[in-house]
């Protein structure tokens, strides 16, 4: 399978301190990639260096060909950040049409886009209302939905759960799951929840800035002789002392 995001040999610092150390990684067109790790271990670092907003000390970034930072490769990426970057005194609406008018769309399109995002993260109902007034987990949404809005080829989503409840957890991850298998997105998540990881096509486990192990989760599980994926993290934090 082609692949949508190539990683070779990528480190990062900031001033002494290696935050990434030659990270090797390939991500497939239309897969859902994990990346699970320790807190500090890198992975917000990691999909920063992806969308291109913090650069390498070492080693190239390639997404769908071309090399990051590149300004015209945002149209293709959606990033949702760890912390919602979100203007507290305009609406949900008004949020989200400033977001998608960075993007050339066409007016109709734009609308139906809106439409889409905020149904996806059940806030349809909410987005009159100023973003100062939203519960975190509304705010969460918001982000989710601003990341999609301009249907971008590639997902990008630092820890996008949360604070949102299961019950919507559960179905942002079968919209996430229909994205790939009816449009091949290529998605990529962090996530501190097993079940989360459990539902990837590929994981990648960083601590200390490196990739200890990557592949299915069943691959991984085979490789630790482990139940389940909860065992294999801890069995391969283990392993690397
Ligand atoms: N701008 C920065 N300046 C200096 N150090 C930084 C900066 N950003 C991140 N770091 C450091 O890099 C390391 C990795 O941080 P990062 O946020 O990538 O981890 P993470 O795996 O995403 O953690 P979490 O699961 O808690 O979100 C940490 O030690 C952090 O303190």
């Amino acid at each position: 399978m082609k692949n949508s995001i190539s990683i070779n040999n990528l480190s990062k610092a900031y001033g002494k301190a290696g935050v990434l150390k030659e990270v090797d990684l390939q991500i497939a067109a239309g897969e859902i990639f994990g990346l699970i790790g320790p807190s500090g271990s890198g992975k917000t670092t990691l999909v920063k260096m992806i969308v291109g907003i913090e650069s390498a000390t070492n080693g190239t970034v390639e997404v769908l060909g071309k090399q990051v930072p590149n300004l015209k490769l945002l149209e293709n990426i959606g990033y949702m950040a760890q912390e919602d970057a979100l203007y507290p005194e305009l609406t949900g609406k008004e949020n989200l049409s400033f977001f998608a008018s960075l993007y050339k769309m066409k007016k109709a399109d734009l609308k139906d886009r809106i439409a889409y995002a905020a149904d996806l993260v059940e806030l349809t109902d909410e987005l009159g209302k100023k973003v100062v007034a939203y519960s975190g987990g509304m705010k969460r949404r918001l982000s989710l939905a601003i990341a999609l809005v301009h249907d971008p080829q590639i997902l990008i989503l630092d820890e996008p759960t949360v604070g949102i409840d299961p019950e919507l957890r559960i179905s942002i991850w079968r919209e996430l799951m229909t994205l790939k298998k009816e449009q091949g997105k290529t998605i990529i998540v962090t996530t501190h929840v097993m079940d989360e990881a459990e539902k990837c096509d590929r994981i990648a486990m960083v601590r200390e800035g490196g990739i200890l192990a990557a592949g299915t989760p069943a691959e991984l599980k085979t490789t630790y002789g482990a139940a389940d994926l909860e065992e294999v993290f801890l069995q391969a934090g283990r392993d690397a002392r």
